[in-house]
């Protein structure tokens, strides 16, 4: 708990704090990456463009000072940034740099307005903060058997399999002699590619989409076109262009707190659109070889069948209902077979289909998407602790509080 007068610091300064709050880690970050610019190389320039960075640090550490005293409102938001924070080899040390970044940003923003009291009361809960992920990652290093020195081993491409028009797979093997490490589907690993039109290096979470097999581990990677508000994907593009077969690559451990809890029994429904399609199915994959009886629906959206990644691995030797979902479909792509509707995808419509009793829900795709899946399944009933998504990027407050 916050001491009482902490507290009431942190409460009485939270709406000045939020109205300014992108401001102040739009400041942190240049004062920041200004003084160490090699920490560069750990925050995802395509982010940082789109100003999404700043929206994330600032989303976190505002939901902390207001929900630390709670801990179960708080908890996932921690748990998803020290996963995140494990695959990108981050060290304790990197909390003093950024504690002391952030504290004078403050400074500068809000002014004469900040006196030692407030400073003092961010000061305490910037570092709780800090403690409770430092905590958490120490935990995930320990348990993966590295250090965040070795958080990178060497893989390399042995399969590289196109994925309609829009993505390919890639089949990564160690190349020391040690299997890879054990994962639990839903679980992804952090690729680093060096950029030299930018002269740095970036780190890129990919999801695993296969099954563990002991031997190898697969990313399935679309290529991200860019807009007006964001750059094309550096890592996507540079990994289509170079990732051939026999390319060698840096990549973490997995992590990842949205995974399929392979012990139980209940049903499993797995609801996905685009390239959201690779966590949930690795999860199938993990269904169709370890617990062939469990049952279980999956759902997936694509525009069309040029779209669909993964689309020739959907086996039927499980007890997994398919509803394949094309809202654009082509001529060519066969109703029936290719997919089972055509249009755009409306939950409520197929809840025959999707609902089921002591089910768990596993939703991924843009956030919009999973927004609109997960009101429909609370709409049918469903409880929202049996419904399972994460934000891949940056932790969007609205998305996890
Ligand atoms: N582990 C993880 O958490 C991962 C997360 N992702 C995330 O998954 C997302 C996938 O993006 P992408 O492949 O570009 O997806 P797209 O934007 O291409 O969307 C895929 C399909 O879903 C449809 N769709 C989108 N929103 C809705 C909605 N609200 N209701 C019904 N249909 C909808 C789209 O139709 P239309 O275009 O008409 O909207 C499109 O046909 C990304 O945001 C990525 O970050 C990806 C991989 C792993």
């Amino acid at each position: 708990m916050l001491a009482p007068n902490h507290r009431a610091t942190i409460d009485a300064t939270l709406p000045v704090v939020a109205a300014n709050a992108t401001a102040i880690t739009g400041r942190f970050y240049e004062r920041m990456l200004g003084a160490h610019p090699e920490l560069r190389n750990l925050f995802n320039q395509g982010n940082q463009a789109s100003g999404e960075q700043k929206q994330a640090l600032a989303g976190a550490v505002y939901a902390y000072a207001q929900h630390c005293d709670t801990p179960a409102a708080i908890e996932p938001l921690l748990n998803r940034i020290a996963h995140k924070h494990a695959s990108l080899g981050i060290s304790a040390d990197m909390y003093t740099i950024v504690g002391r970044h952030l504290m004078a940003a403050i400074g500068e923003i809000l002014g004469d307005a900040v006196t030692a009291e407030i400073a003092e009361a961010w000061d305490t809960v910037y570092w709780r903060f800090a403690g409770e992920l430092i905590a958490r990652e120490a935990v995930l290093y320990q348990d993966a058997g590295i250090t965040p020195a070795s958080f990178l081993r060497e893989y390399e491409v042995v399969e590289r399999v196109a994925e309609g028009d829009v993505a390919v797979s890639l089949r990564l093997a160690p190349t020391d002699d040690a299997p890879p490490p054990a994962f639990k589907p839903g679980q992804y690993v952090s690729v680093q590619v060096e950029l030299p039109e930018i002269s740095l290096r970036q780190l890129r979470q990919y999801s695993l989409s296969d099954a563990a097999d002991g031997k190898t581990l697969r990313i399935t990677v679309k290529r991200e076109v860019g807009d007006d508000a964001r750059p094309n994907g550096l890592v996507s593009t540079h990994l289509a262009r170079h990732a051939e077969t026999g390319s060698r690559w840096l990549v973490s451990n997995p992590f990842g707190d949205l995974a399929l809890d392979t012990g139980a029994t209940t049903p499993v429904v797995m609801v996905s659109a685009g390239v959201g399609v690779t966590p949930l199915h690795a999860m199938r994959r993990h269904l169709a070889r370890h617990q062939p009886q469990r049952r279980g629906v999956f759902v997936h959206v694509a525009a069309h069948g040029g779209r669909h990644i993964l689309k020739r691995e959907l086996d039927a030797a499980t007890q997994i209902d398919d509803l394949i979902v094309y809202d654009a479909a082509r001529s060519e792509d066969r109703l029936g077979s290719d997919h089972h509707h055509a249009g755009r995808f409306a939950l409520a419509e197929h809840a025959a289909t999707i609902v089921r009793p002591d089910a768990d829900y596993y939703l991924c795709g843009p956030l919009p998407f999973m927004t609109a899946q997960r009101d429909a399944l609370l709409g049918q009933g469903v409880a929202a602790k049996r419904v399972h998504f994460e934000v891949f990027g940056p932790d969007l407050l609205t998305a996890t509080l």
